[in-house]
């Protein structure tokens, strides 16, 4: 992610902000309208300098007045014309990268939803957060302001050179010199900035995880009394930041100061060159005028194209940040060609010869795992901690794919069903219960958003959830991160409601009653028996209580599946079993 280590070339900033293009190509009619109403503008800006020195040389050399009419009309009609073409400029360029901007927001966030899980465990959400955020702000600006100026800034900076060499070449061809060096200048100092500047932008994406995790671990933060260490390494991030943003911003005001300077030099040196020029008579009074209000002309555009560089920098590094993402490969995805198969309901889920490895160096999590789990069957998952339970339950659902072997339901490799029929197939409730910012309704309904009343009512029943009716606007009461807190238990009730709503064909959960008191837990394992009946299911278990709504059980340690009985086959046979559920039953003893 350390892209900031080496300057692009200039190539690869272009291609950088070509990345653009698809997005911008929709909207080519509005683009061109608005490089036409800038260029348009521009060119009707230029024709007041002219217009002057043939006032200057005509109407007041020969003191005509009556010729001074149609020349002000003419100045006024290009005054107008030049209003009325910022107007329709600004009109066009807004409804464009209004559009381009939410095009690519989109494009973004659907491909932050479509990458895989592994993907979400390797960033950092801060950092997904700065390029979704402040990222796609700086394009926004850059395509709604910069760009068009940049090119509209240059264009004029090209006619006016034209005009000035037409009006006294001599004098042109010097302040055409003198643009040389500004050049070279701002070329390496625009190399330097781009690279400051995409530090910049991973320094801010940095400071944001800390921040996203310093605000969803605030319970912990405080509990443990580390206010202060948190703190510390946030302004140790912030003091860099700042620090970075100064080297930035030194190199931006060079750039100014130069940018800046050039004009008023050059100014005094058409001041000083014209004036002989005219003394001699090479060049006329208007003649002199002419050219000095079109160098004016240019100052703007001189001035603002060293922070117009600069942008366009700043904008390649912000495509390239955001461009990082829309590349990342799509590894959990349907295989080309694949359609809706046959699935029983319950179905029959079988690991055969399952290999799990995560990226990088470490060893497998998972090697050689066989376990069939037949239609309707329970089977509870044991294994110490950190012996990859969750990992082979992600599996099934495709929230990780094998590395090695195959998952299948009723025979068909569920990399061989479209995700959208597997993930109606399978549902999943995870230990950490998470719940957005919705109504319940629409966090139970999330799978199943054509769920009928009895149903949810049914799943309600089953996870003892009822107490959403008690909430204040019942089932449309917003909870989540925006609204009603729940406990951690009414949580995990909810999400187990959600999972097992409609009664899916495969039901995983991962540990679903962690946070229930026993005498809930109870209650829920009554009711969770009838659904378990009727659905295939692989159900981590941690305590003999869970391990009791199984018809057989899976010991996982070393990777591979060691054991499969039932639990009293397990506790006879395998010590280690033993030992795993003597330790959680020791426990449940001691708690009143
Ligand atoms: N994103 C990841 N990258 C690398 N290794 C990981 C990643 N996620 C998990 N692991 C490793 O995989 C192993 C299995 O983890 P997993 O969460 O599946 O264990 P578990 O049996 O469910 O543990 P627990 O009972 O504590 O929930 C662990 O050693 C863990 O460190």
């Amino acid at each position: 992610m350390d892209a900031a280590a080496t300057p692009p070339d200039d190539r690869g900033r272009l291609s950088a902000l070509l990345r653009l293009w698809p997005y911008a190509r929709p909207y080519r009619g509005l683009i061109a309208l608005t490089f036409a109403a800038a260029l348009l503008a521009t060119l009707a800006q230029l024709a007041v300098p002219l217009i002057t020195a043939a006032v200057v040389d005509g109407p007041i050399a020969e003191g005509d007045r009556g010729g001074l009419v149609p020349l002000l009309g003419l100045a006024l009609v290009f005054g107008v014309a030049e209003a009325g073409l910022f107007f329709l400029r600004r009109w066009a360029m807004t409804q464009s990268c209004l559009a381009i901007e939410r095009d690519l927001r989109g494009a973004l966030y659907e491909r932050l939803q479509r990458l895989p899980v592994a993907f979400h465990d390797r960033w950092p959400s801060g950092q997904l957060l700065s390029r979704a955020s402040s990222d796609m702000s700086t394009v926004r600006r850059f395509v709604g302001f910069a760009a068009v100026f940049l090119a509209v800034n240059l264009i004029t900076c090209v006619v006016v050179a034209v005009l000035l060499l037409i009006t006294y070449w001599p004098l042109g061809i010097a302040v055409l010199l003198t643009t040389v060096p500004l050049t070279v200048l701002g070329q390496r100092w625009e190399r330097r900035y781009n690279v400051q500047s995409r530090r910049v932008q991973d320094e801010q994406g940095e400071l944001a995880t800390d921040v996203e995790e310093a605000v969803q671990g605030i319970r912990v933060v405080k509990s443990l009394g580390r206010r202060g260490l948190v703190f510390d390494r946030f302004d140790t991030k912030a003091r860099r930041l700042r620090r970075l943003e100064l080297d930035k911003v030194r190199t931006l005001a060079l750039l100014w100061c130069v940018f800046e300077l050039h004009p008023q030099v050059t100014l005094a040196l058409i001041l000083v060159g014209g004036a002989a020029a005219v003394s001699t008579g090479a060049l006329t009074v208007g003649g002199m005028v002419a050219f000095v209000a079109l160098f004016t002309v240019l100052l703007w555009p001189i001035l603002s194209l060293g922070w117009l560089f600069a942008f366009a920098q700043e904008t390649a590094s912000a495509c390239d940040r955001i461009g990082e993402l829309l590349d990342e490969p799509l590894t959990v995805t349907d295989r080309p060609g694949v359609v809706p198969q046959p699935v029983g309901s319950p179905a029959r889920l079988a690991f055969e010869g399952v290999g799990f490895r995560h990226p990088g160096p470490a060893g497998p999590v998972l090697s050689g795992v066989d376990l069939v789990v037949e239609p309707g069957e329970t089977v509870a998952l044991v294994g110490a901690t950190g012996s990859g339970k969750t990992t082979l339950t992600s599996l099934v659902g495709r929230l990780h794919d094998v590395t090695e072997g195959r998952v299948t339901l009723d025979g068909v490799d569920v990399r061989d069903l479209p995700l959208t029929q597997l993930r109606g197939i399978v549902a999943v409730a995870f230990e950490e219960a998470t719940l957005f910012s919705m109504s319940v309704r629409e966090n139970l309904t999330l799978g199943r958003p054509d769920a009928a009343d009895a149903d949810i009512a049914e799943a309600l029943r089953v996870a003892q959830a009822e107490f959403v009716r008690d909430l204040p606007w019942g089932l449309d009461t917003r909870i989540g991160e925006q609204g009603l807190s729940l406990s951690g238990g009414q949580r995990q009730r909810l999400a187990l409601a959600r999972a097992v709503l409609g009664r899916p064909s495969v039901l995983v959960l991962d540990d679903p009653l962690s946070a229930l008191d026993v005498h809930t837990e109870a209650l829920v394992e009554r009711a969770l028996r009838d659904v378990l009946a009727g659905t295939t299911a692989l159900v981590v278990a941690h305590r003999p209580s869970t391990v009791l709504l199984a018809d057989r059980v899976a010991l996982l340690a070393g990777g591979r599946i060691a054991a499969v009985g039932t639990h009293s086959e397990l506790l006879a046979a395998e010590p280690t079993y033993r030992d795993l559920l003597a330790q959680e039953s020791d426990l449940a003893e001691v708690i009143p």
